[in-house]
């Protein structure tokens, strides 16, 4: 039991998705598990936990932002004893390269929060995902033929700009795909914590083409992003 989180010990299974969305949490457990239980519910941030393909497997939203999912995230590795977290996201994408439906695979995620300055100081930590879990991602995705990408993500704290193209141009210069809100945070608590992270992320609109998602095509990628995030959460 935390602040945050009404589970018990055990309640968790030791891989865990995270979605940003409560109701996320909610349709995965529900579409996806096998016998999904309620874990969490304090503060609406919904937690499940159910099996997928015979294996033990949970849920767990983390709201949006840094802030909020380094709580969820610190909380599930040091008190519910998770070893493995992958979250399943929208992102924004920041290049042409990425379109609308893409799913994008964080090999690390810049920030301009400034959770890591004082830890690391005066050194920039480069937050990045597990190699095995993002090895195992890409294999998946291509098996599927999933239209992938792997590359940079940016955690952003601010989600609304003035000119996203040019707030972004330099980062996307970089080989940073898409911009989310969480990957930072949680790369660098699974790494202090010796847990492993991947953010998988399906790009729900293009912050340069303006282009979005429409709600048939949003539910059927993040369909196969759920699919494939439990089958990298249980196999990897
Ligand atoms: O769809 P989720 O997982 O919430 O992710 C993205 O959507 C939210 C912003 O709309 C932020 O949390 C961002 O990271
Ligand atoms: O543009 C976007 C889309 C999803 N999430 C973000 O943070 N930004």
């Amino acid at each position: 039991m935390t602040p945050h989180n009404e589970a018990n010990s055990g309640d968790y299974a030791e891989a865990v998705l995270l979605p940003g969305d409560p109701l996320r949490a909610k349709w995965i457990a529900e579409t996806f598990l096998d016998a999904p239980r309620l874990v969490n519910s304090v503060r609406n941030c919904l937690g499940f936990t159910g099996s997928w393909k015979g294996k033990p497997v949970s849920v767990q939203a983390t709201g949006m932002g840094q802030p909020s999912t380094a709580i969820y995230v610190h909380e599930l590795v040091t008190v519910y004893d998770v070893k493995t977290l992958v979250r399943v996201g929208t992102s924004g994408g920041l290049t042409t390269k990425v379109k609308v439906r893409d799913i994008v695979l964080g090999a690390a995620a810049s920030t301009d929060s400034a959770m890591n300055i004082s830890v690391f100081a005066p050194y920039t930590y480069a937050p990045f995902a597990d190699f095995g879990l993002l090895r195992s991602a890409v294999e998946k995705a291509e098996n599927r033929s999933l239209k992938h990408h792997v590359g940079g993500l940016v955690s952003g704290d601010v989600f609304y700009h003035d000119n996203p193209a040019e707030t972004y141009r330099t980062l996307a210069e970089h080989n940073v795909l898409a911009v989310e809100m969480e990957a930072s945070t949680l790369y660098t608590l699974a790494a202090r914590f010796g847990a492993r992270a991947l953010a998988i992320c399906a790009v729900s609109d293009c912050l340069i083409t303006r282009e979005e998602i429409d709600p048939a095509a949003r539910q059927s990628s993040l369909h196969e992003l759920a699919e494939l995030a439990l089958d990298v959460a249980v196999e990897a």
